[in-house]
């Protein structure tokens, strides 16, 4: 999967405002930190936050260490990689290609925009905390405006600066950098389950789960005006939004066409009307038609209506837990010896009625394998596993305080990601409905 912006270039470039209660689309951070991002190993996070403590929800035993050493040397490479890759796009100028990852075949896009509209190059200033903002909160979103998760943060923030990064790593860092004051991230949906990566995302860097939100997401077909169903022979959109909409393209539209996987619906419609395409139709958000000049040729076309996806909202800082409303605490914890760790922590909720919202396991990344030697049989190799689950508790709460303390008898590493107001908004399902 590419991103839809020349992944080798670096800048902010400027983009229209929208409406309220839409955010303020202002800024796209499309500097490219792949490499960048590469040099930040899990010890090296370039977090500025102050350690997190247990009463406001950074409860954490066994975690990355960090110090001011760390960030300013992650803040060199940061600038130094930012140096080499403008001097990149400089020499290669952007070829629009289709490359192969992991054996699909990609868009490596480059959008034929509007020049005043083509990303600018980031200056080492850019990096550093911008007071001129106001009081309006930047809220970072991976993908282009027109992205679910561009709603995703007016839902949640209906004021928000909502600033566009080609890639969640860059959200991440706009936050840990001070570019922005929270970072959206999508983390699973009704349809497609969980999206690990960004669980994975979640564990890497320092950053706190300040809030919740679930979005009904209602896909919509796009083509160039005057493009009929018939004369598409691609479909393009971002992963989630193609295997949620798979049945009703093949069944119900008849498109057995190619599919490919791209950073973000939006993005997908932008690259359509950027270049022209009148064979490639795109799956994104009937507000990304409007916003990149597509028709909807298909409006709805989710398998099933009830498609909600949930983001998580993050910051450098826990917010202060409180017990006078619905709160959710969000965990992760490995253990590395023992029988039956997870029935143990899962009984530490149980026997004080705090419900589970969510479990999930994840192959740990460092140490993927565990061997067990037996000497009659031989050597047997599990998996090593990192578990998230999210419980119905305030870290507020003496009984999720409790739960904690005694799951951290059971495990090699538990953090608290974060302790926050449950989304408690009425369900609201798909337009079509
Ligand atoms: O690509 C987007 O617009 C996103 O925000 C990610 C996404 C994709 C599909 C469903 C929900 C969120």
């Amino acid at each position: 999967m590419q991103s839809l912006a020349p992944s080798s270039s670096i800048g902010i470039k400027s983009i229209m405002r929208s409406p309220s209660p839409l955010p303020n689309p202002r800024r796209r951070v499309n500097f490219s930190v792949q490499s960048a991002a590469r040099s930040f190993d899990s010890n090296q996070s370039v977090s500025a936050a102050a350690p997190p403590s247990a009463a406001a929800g950074g409860f954490t035993s066994g975690g990355v260490g960090k110090n001011r050493a760390d960030w300013q040397s992650s803040c060199a490479i940061l600038a130094s990689k930012v140096v080499s890759q403008q001097q990149n796009t400089e020499k290669t100028g952007g070829a629009d290609n289709i490359t192969v990852v992991n054996g699909h075949r990609t868009l490596d896009l480059v959008p034929v925009v509007d020049s005043n509209n083509l990303p600018k190059p980031l200056t080492i200033t850019d990096l550093s905390p911008a007071p001129m903002h106001g009081a309006q909160l930047r809220v970072a979103y991976q993908g282009v405006p027109g992205a679910y998760s561009e709603a995703a943060a007016g839902k949640a923030y209906p004021e928000c600066d909502a600033i566009p990064c080609d890639q969640f790593e860059v959200a991440f860092q706009a936050v840990e950098l001070w570019i922005a004051d929270r970072a959206v991230l999508p983390v699973e949906n009704s349809l497609g389950g969980s999206i690990h990566r960004n669980y994975d995302l979640l564990l890497r860097h320092r950053l706190h789960i300040v809030g919740e939100v679930q979005l009904p997401v209602h896909h919509c077909l796009l083509a160039l005006p005057g493009v009929r169903k018939e004369y598409i022979n691609r479909v393009i959109s971002h992963p989630q939004a193609l295997a949620q909409c798979e049945l009703t393209l093949t069944k119900k539209l008849g498109l057995n066409v190619t599919r490919e996987a791209v950073d973000d619906t939006a993005g997908a419609a932008e690259f359509v009307a950027a270049n022209g395409l009148r064979d490639t139709a795109a799956i994104a958000s009937a507000r990304a038609a409007e916003l990149y000049g597509l028709n909807i040729l298909a409006d709805g076309i989710q398998d099933d209506s009830s498609n909600i996806t949930r983001f998580v909202m993050l910051a450098r800082e826990p917010i202060i837990p409180r017990t006078d409303r619905p709160f959710k605490t969000s965990i992760v914890f490995a253990h590395d010896k023992g029988t039956s760790v997870l029935f143990k922590v899962l009984s530490a909720f149980a026997f004080r009625n705090i419900s589970l919202t969510k479990i999930e396991s994840r192959p740990h990344r460092n140490r993927p394998i565990r061997l067990v030697d037996d000497a009659n049989v031989g050597t047997a190799k599990h998996f090593e596993y990192m578990f998230y689950v999210d419980f119905e508790a305030s870290m507020a709460d003496v009984r999720a305080q409790n739960a904690l303390a005694e799951v951290q008898e059971f495990t090699s590493f538990l953090r608290v990601l974060g302790s926050y107001p449950m989304d408690m908004t009425p369900w609201s399902p798909s337009r079509d409905d």
